[in-house]
């Protein structure tokens, strides 16, 4: 098991999808957020939920809310609730939308990480996989000032920060369900 907290961020507004991702039925859970919760915690000691409102979900979890001062959507106001609430040095992020990144996926990118760096993120050929690799604490200053600005650009942090890019030659484990054509594609594979 692992002691670096895992968070499923699942805050998002769906707007590709046309209904709210993390609520859709996958591999025969009620919801895809309660599919990944259950696989995830065989692979981590703690897992956390980082949503806008727990109050969408219908069971129980380790929830932390976005900070209330943020009107937008995105994961930036999931990242800096996330810094202040766990009082970890780091921390597993990964994105509910994304189902087939595994136990070795994972461990690769522990591996790959250091205590001096800022982030260790995974990599394919389409490019970087922001919503899955490690944050450090690091960087929580960047993230509050990053939605004090409106500024959401993960791929521009993480460019200029201490980040170690990992880099996979599989593009498959790395299927985002952004369409509804991607979530037909999921169920076919499951
Ligand atoms: N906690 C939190 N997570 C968010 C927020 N906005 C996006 N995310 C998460 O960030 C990840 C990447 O976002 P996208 O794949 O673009 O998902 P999305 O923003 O819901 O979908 P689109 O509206 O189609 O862009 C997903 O895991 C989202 O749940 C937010 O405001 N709060
Ligand atoms: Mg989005």
């Amino acid at each position: 098991m692992l002691n670096i907290p895992c968070v499923v961020f699942a805050g998002g507004k769906s707007s590709r999808m046309g209904e709210d991702k993390s609520l859709l039925p996958f591999a025969g859970f009620n919801t895809l957020t309660e599919f990944q919760l259950s696989r995830l915690k065989k692979i981590f000691k703690n897992v956390y939920i980082s949503c806008k409102e727990k109050s969408k979900f219908d069971f129980e979890a380790s929830f932390i809310e976005d900070v209330k001062t943020a009107q937008t959507f995105a994961p930036t106001a999931g990242f800096v609730a996330i810094y202040k609430e766990l009082k970890e040095d780091s921390f597993f992020a990964l994105s509910v939308d994304a189902p087939f990144v595994g136990q070795k996926e994972i461990q690769k990118i522990i591996d790959a990480d250091k205590q001096d760096i800022d982030a260790t993120i995974a990599k394919t050929e389409f490019g970087i996989q922001p919503m899955c690799g490690i944050y450090h604490r690091s960087l929580e200053n960047e993230f509050s000032k990053m939605l004090e600005n409106d500024n959401h650009k993960l791929g521009f942090l993480l460019k200029s920060s201490k980040t170690t890019f990992v880099n996979f030659d599989d593009e498959k484990p790395f299927l985002n369900l952004n369409h509804p054509h991607e979530y037909e594609e999921a169920l076919k594979l499951i």
